[in-house]
């Protein structure tokens, strides 16, 4: 089954109120996990990999390569985006279009907005005779580097108004207070800027760093406008937890299977209450 493109999937999920999860790969043990998940859970899901892992995960080709055969291994019907999170450059988000991803985030949030909008304009361009969404984002979503928060830059209206309105993006992720890792302390989202943007840009939002938002806030942003949520962190915390307790149960195993798949098992789990939590299951 070919990829689906965001705005096949994130324009029913805006009216509908509810949002379509992108779950990030880090091995190939991800791939199976998340579309085992979205398969149980008849819901449409986001496939993706980040731009700083794709050497790391076997390169652009392969990552198309391995989607497209596991879901043809496991038989998945649902819609099936797959994606290129954090694009870094213009080059890699025409990499990774040239290779079969349905969908980039050409992230430009370092760039003064004028470079912002110029470099993700020529991503648009490239993509739409593709048939590929673009994402952009504004603003800075944190990180979380050794137990200090720092980084966060919340987007402003007009900025995010002109970088959809020059560019013709398909998804907004506009950075309003949420981090990448483990939050220190309580996220502080801003509500009254998301209401405002999600009505003026009347685009589908993307909330980065959701992993570790609290429950509530996640539902808020939802009904505000987030079609898309990322997450990454609760994902590869799950996995961590899973392989310490194989490690500790069985310390003279050393199969890499053996350990390996109950941490499988603990992603897709981490998936599956995620999607029900964002109301995509069902959606399929
Ligand atoms: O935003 C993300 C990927 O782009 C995921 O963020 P977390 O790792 O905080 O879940
Ligand atoms: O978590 C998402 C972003 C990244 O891994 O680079
Ligand atoms: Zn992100």
């Amino acid at each position: 089954m070919a990829f689906v493109t965001l705005k096949d999937v994130l324009i029913k999920a805006r009216a509908e109120h509810y949002a379509v999860g992108q779950f990030n790969i880090n091995s190939v043990q991800w791939i199976e996990a998340i579309l085992k998940a979205a398969q149980l859970n008849q819901s449409p899901v986001i496939v993706a990999a980040s731009d700083r892992l794709i050497d790391f995960l076997g390169g652009f080709d392969w990552i198309v390569l391995a989607v497209k055969e596991t879901m043809s291994r496991l038989e998945i019907t649902v819609p099936v985006v797959l994606h290129l999170d954090h694009g870094q450059s213009v080059e890699s988000c025409l990499a990774a279009i040239d290779a079969g991803f349905s969908s980039v985030m050409f992230d430009g949030s370092h760039e003064s907005l004028s470079d912002n909008i110029r470099l993700t304009k020529i991503v648009t361009d490239y993509a739409k005779k593709n048939g590929v969404s673009v994402e952009a984002e504004v603003g800075t979503v944190g990180g979380n580097e050794d137990g200090l928060i720092s980084g966060i830059q919340y987007a402003g209206l007009a900025d995010c108004l002109r970088l959809v309105q020059e560019t013709g993006i398909d998804a907004l992720a506009a950075a309003l207070g949420s981090v990448h890792g483990e939050y220190v302390g309580k996220p502080q989202l801003g509500f009254t800027e998301m209401a405002e943007i999600a009505e003026e840009c009347r685009i589908p939002l993307v909330l980065h760093g959701a992993s570790g938002i609290p429950e509530a806030d996640l539902t808020k942003a939802i009904q505000l406008g987030h079609a898309k949520i990322n997450i990454n962190t609760e994902a590869n915390q799950a996995w961590f937890q899973s392989l310490k307790e194989s490690l500790a149960s069985a310390p003279k195993n050393h199969e890499p299977r053996l350990l390996l798949a109950p941490a499988t098992v603990a992603i897709s789990d981490v998936v599956s209450e995620k999607i029900r939590l964002f109301g995509s299951a069902g959606k399929a």
